[in-house]
């Protein structure tokens, strides 16, 4: 990988064989407890993918060991076409994991935050002011610049965390459960911060819970269930793979009271609305594609976190 430190070039993603990330046959265990169960997974350069899994699935841990964190046990793991054991150092320069190697100085304004991490990175004063103003502006922190790290919201501080972790521009962003804790609007805001990432050319890989998140940013979804990749696609494919609309009968309150799958089709219902009580036949009744929930249940067998505290 060639890349120069100015900040305006874009980084060379591909590997020889065009993905970002390429997993083969990965094992890792604690214990007696085997996390990953021989995961392969191809990652594209340049595009936005999500991984989704239900609780202690081992998103965390195949993130630990793409980053060079943790080693694996069995098979092997390339990131921008470098194995993460046997080209460890090199991995780690075309990555970026933000919340690990970013620290935000609490003391110092966000200008000077960023300030300090471009001139430890080696650009010069005109670089390092330049490529400031440059992150100020992406990720929408002009108006506090010079207001001290220690005072911002949790968005705020979000923000300034994965702008800090992007000084350089990496090939590949990892990114854990970036938006978990902030409020509709907060996340809203990271979210089309992490959509203008790609535009630098850069792969982000993220792992979220919600599932809206990956709906509406990624352009690949992978879904690993105990240890092994489960499904594998576009959010419209993986939709498809469900393969049945949903009839929700709603109460007074608008709450979903009844989800029951159909083929949508005329014949379908009348069917399915025959058989409804005589209590079910007074409610609302609407016809929905499925959503990334029902791709997750339908696939793992759990509702989402988010549905399960619903
Ligand atoms: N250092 C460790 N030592 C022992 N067990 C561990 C360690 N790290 C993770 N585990 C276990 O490995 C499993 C996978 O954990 P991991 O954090 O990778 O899952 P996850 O998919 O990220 O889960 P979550 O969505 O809850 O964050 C869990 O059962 C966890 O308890």
């Amino acid at each position: 990988m060639s890349r120069r430190t100015d900040g305006r070039d874009r980084p060379m993603t591909d590997s020889p064989t065009g993905y970002a990330i390429e997993t083969d046959r990965l094992t890792k265990s604690f214990g007696e407890v085997a996390v990953l169960r021989g995961l392969d997974l191809r990652v594209p350069a340049g595009r936005i993918f999500a991984l989704l899994g239900p609780n202690g699935a081992g998103k965390t841990t195949l993130i630990n060991i793409l980053s060079t964190l943790l080693p694996p046990d069995g098979g092997r793991a390339r990131v921008g076409g470098f194995d993460v054991v046997g080209d460890r150092e090199r991995v780690k320069s075309v990555i970026s994991l933000t919340g690990q190697y970013a620290a935000v100085d609490e003391i110092l304004t966000g200008r000077e935050n960023l300030i300090m991490l471009c001139r430890l990175s080696g650009l010069d004063r005109q670089q390092a002011t330049t490529r400031t103003a440059q992150l100020l502006e992406q990720f929408d922190l002009v108006d506090a610049a010079a207001k001290r790290a220690g005072s911002y919201s949790g968005g705020m501080r979000r923000r300034l965390d994965l702008a800090l972790g992007l000084i350089a521009i990496p090939s590949v962003i990892f990114l854990d459960e970036p938006t978990t804790g902030l409020d509709t609007r907060s996340r809203q805001a990271l979210w089309q911060v992490i959509g203008s990432l790609t535009e630098l050319g850069a792969t982000v890989f993220l792992t979220t819970q919600y599932l809206e998140e990956a709906d509406q940013l990624a352009d690949r979804i992978a879904v690993i269930n105990d240890g092994v990749l489960v499904a594998e696609g576009s959010a419209h494919e993986l939709k498809n793979r469900v393969g049945t609309d949903v009839l929700e009968l709603r109460d007074a309150d608008d709450r979903v009271i009844t989800e029951l799958g159909t083929d949508g089709t005329a014949d379908g219902l009348q069917r399915l609305l025959a058989g409804l009580t005589e209590e079910q036949r007074r409610l609302r009744v609407s016809v929905r594609r499925p959503s990334l929930d029902d791709v997750f249940l339908h696939l793992t067998g759990q509702p989402t976190d988010q549905e399960t505290a619903a």
